[in-house]
């Protein structure tokens, strides 16, 4: 993975199921969902991304097959059940029972407990007595759901030949990584994949990091990635020869813009698209590696930072040219969160049709999906994808 938009080779998505079921108006506010999607046709809408993807010749991987392969090897399923059983939730005779339950069962049935949760009423009965069961809600999560593995995009992130697992910030996503990382770990398919970064660093997620061109990555820092997690990944990069430059860019902690890419992606080697009222005031530090340690230098414009790092003249921003009230509906629906395929060529939501008609007239294709309830889980095409290879060119 040298750059954003490389011609696609390899995708991981995870195909939304029983996890979304959990979703109520009680929990889907700590869940991170905005609304309670109707879940058959979010996946109808996920199994179009990922044939939209396909058609392009790309090899779609799915984490929940993935997961289960995984699963069949023991020194996995030891390390998903000390992540997943937590004991000072459930206290040790809650724990133990269910993890001896969980050992004997067969690994679809592991993934999709690691993936759906679990709730009280739904544990294996036992013999024992426990006021952990009598006076937890038969509702309440023994194990948690994890309706955001959807968002396969912020808990990992190749650069280069390199894994780096992210360390998610918020509780509802942080066993994501978890799972990734036993994937990576324990998959014949990653059995050599060397690792970056690591999830028990500073928080860093994947939806902030932005691979720019060779060696040059962009992070965007704000509500999920704090500036101590882009000081490390920056310095594990560098330190591991992936880059040369990352550029540290301050975000606006809201939910709206809670990722790099909820503002701005890569459409083509030298373009971005990006949410017109930010364009004028993004800015970015640059970091660059010397002698063990590093410099730091600006902010400066991000526009005049990117191109520089690059190489490269100016860096083209798609102006969408958009009215204020437009351009944050369709910020708001992941209209600035393409996914680039090739390049000039992106995945985007069809209900952003302003946007992608910009996008257009400046030459870009864009293919076109629905995602009125994938959205619901405030994420586009860019977020739902993991590349894991793309061709270099
Ligand atoms: N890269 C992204 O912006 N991912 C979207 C994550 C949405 C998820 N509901 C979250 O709040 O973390």
């Amino acid at each position: 993975m040298q750059s954003e938009v490389d011609p696609l080779e390899t995708v991981l998505l995870h195909r939304p199921g029983n996890e979304l079921k959990r979703l109520t108006p009680r929990n889907n506010d700590q869940l991170l969902f905005d609304a309670i999607p109707w879940v058959d046709r979010a996946q109808d809408e996920h199994d179009a991304f990922a044939e939209t993807l396909r058609a392009r010749g790309v090899g779609v991987l799915l984490l929940r097959d993935l997961l289960t392969e995984t699963l069949s090897d023991t020194r996995a399923q030891a390390s998903a059940l000390h992540s997943g059983v937590d004991e000072r939730r459930l206290g040790t005779e809650v724990a133990d029972t269910l993890r001896s339950h969980l050992t004997s069962v067969p690994p679809e049935t592991l993934a999709e407990v690691l993936v759906a949760g679990m709730t009280f009423e739904e544990l294996p009965a036992s013999e024992g007595h426990s006021l952990v069961r009598r006076m937890h809600h038969a509702h309440d999560f023994a194990i948690d759901p994890l309706p955001n593995l959807l968002f396969t995009r912020d808990s990992s992130v190749w650069v280069g030949d390199r894994v780096a697992i992210a360390s998610l910030l918020l509780p509802a996503r942080r066993r994501e990584s978890a799972l990734t990382d036993l994937v990576y770990a324990y998959h014949p398919r990653f059995a050599h994949s060397p690792r970056a970064y690591g999830a028990h660093s500073a928080p860093v997620e994947g939806g902030d990091v932005l691979v720019l061109a060779p060696g040059v990555l962009a992070v965007g820092v704000g509500e999920r990635t704090t500036p101590a997690g882009a000081e490390s990944f920056a310095r594990s990069v560098f330190a591991d020869g992936l880059a040369h430059t990352v550029l540290a860019v301050p975000i606006t902690q809201t939910r709206a813009s809670m990722h790099l890419d909820t503002v701005c992606t890569m459409v083509d080697r030298d373009a971005v698209v990006m949410y017109p009222a930010i364009q004028d005031s993004l800015t970015a530090y640059s970091m660059r590696p010397v002698d063990k340690d590093l410099e730091v230098s600006g902010p400066e414009p991000f526009l005049e930072a990117t191109a520089r790092a690059m190489g490269i003249e100016r860096m083209r921003v798609i102006d969408t040219g958009l009215d204020p009230v437009t351009a944050e509906r369709e910020q708001w629906e992941d209209g600035n969160n393409t996914f680039a395929v090739a390049p000039g060529v992106v995945v985007a939501y069809e209900r952003n049709a302003e946007t992608n008609a910009r996008l257009e007239e400046a030459g870009i294709e864009v293919l076109r999906i629905s995602g009125s309830e994938l959205g619901t889980g405030r994420g586009g095409p860019r977020c739902m994808s993991c590349p894991i290879s793309r061709a270099a060119l």
